[in-house]
């Protein structure tokens, strides 16, 4: 791989287009690849902007060879749409990056990745699409990689830039911590409301009894996760601005297909798998499938 890696970013919505505005700050402006044409991609930050020259190329046609690092951000809903662009950008040199939820990233873009390595990762920070097509980013952007030597590659590729990376020994116990709190921001979707729901009692203590469910899959899945991670969760929904969504919420706003399966359904079929019993998922799932597909 070359001193400046080259890099490409799949799927320019909320959180593409953080990691490619971080990057251009730095002068490491990234080839932008997306479903909707665009000039250029807007980030907001406090009273901020930055603006990422493009235009946002939507032909894979229009790939002149493989990258070394891809970042992919589209939804776990669209990676098999995606999948052109991962024939045009990757080979066995190339490192795909997948920022999306969830603890099966691997599984889901590995039958696409034409022989790349795939790192998956934790994304820890809130980033809304606006309706002008902006993104307003509502905390400092924060990744979680593997320790591995593929990871290191978008490590160095992101050093500098505003968008913090950590690696971990642990990636499993940090995903699984990530993906708990992912299942019960689901809930959101299920009342069309947003965290300030969770200052009620009611639902704090539901929200503990489906966070403790998922915990034990989580720990038969081998994750190393403490008896207080419910309890801090919900603290941490509690804490947020009560207008803080999530972006399953701003899929269900816009009808857009949801990301149930890799965020709730995980719980309930990994849970299946040892033998732990997953009431709550069996109500919480179906509901969600339901809101996504009618
Ligand atoms: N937003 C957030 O705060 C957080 C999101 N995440 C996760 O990050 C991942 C990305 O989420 P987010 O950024 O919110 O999603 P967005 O919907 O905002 O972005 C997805 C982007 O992918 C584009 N896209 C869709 N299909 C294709 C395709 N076939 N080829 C190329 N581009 C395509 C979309 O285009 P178009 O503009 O046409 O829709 C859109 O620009 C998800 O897994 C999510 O769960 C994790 C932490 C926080
Ligand atoms: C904002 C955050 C971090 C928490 O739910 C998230 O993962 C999402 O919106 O998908």
């Amino acid at each position: 791989m070359s001193m400046s890696p080259s890099v490409a970013v799949v799927g320019p919505g909320a959180i593409g287009t953080t990691v490619a505005a971080a990057l251009h700050e730095v002068g490491r402006t990234p080839r932008i690849y997306g479903r909707t044409p665009r000039e250029q991609l807007e980030l907001r930050v406090d009273d901020d902007r930055i603006l990422v020259p493009g235009p946002v190329q939507t032909s894979p046609a229009q790939v002149d060879g493989a990258v070394d690092l891809v970042f992919l951000a589209v939804k776990s809903t669209q990676v098999e749409a995606a999948a052109p662009w991962l024939k045009a950008l990757c080979d066995a040199d190339t490192v795909i990056c997948v920022l999306q939820n969830g603890v099966e990233q691997q599984n889901l873009v590995t039958p696409y990745s034409h022989g790349a390595r795939i790192i998956p990762s934790v994304v820890w920070f809130p980033a809304q699409a606006q309706p002008d097509g902006s993104v307003w980013l509502r905390a400092a952007p924060r990744l979680t990689l593997p320790d591995t030597p593929a990871a290191r590659v978008a490590l160095t590729a992101l050093r500098g830039t505003r968008c913090s990376v950590e690696l971990s020994t642990d990636f499993a116990s940090v995903a699984w911590r990530k993906l708990l709190q992912n299942a019960v921001a689901g809930l959101m979707v299920l009342t069309g409301r947003r965290s300030g729901m969770f200052a009620r009692d009611d639902i704090a203590a539901l929200s503990l009894a489906y966070l403790r469910e998922g915990l034990e899959v989580a720990r038969a899945e081998g994750a190393s996760l403490s008896d207080e991670v419910p309890r801090e969760i919900v603290s941490a929904f509690q804490a947020f601005p009560p207008d803080m969504g999530t972006s399953i919420l701003a899929d269900r706003e816009a009808n857009r297909p949801l990301e149930w399966s890799i965020r709730n359904g995980v719980i309930q079929r990994r849970g299946r798998a040892h033998g732990i019993p997953t009431p709550i998922s069996d109500l919480v799932v179906p509901l969600l499938a339901a809101a996504s597909d009618g």
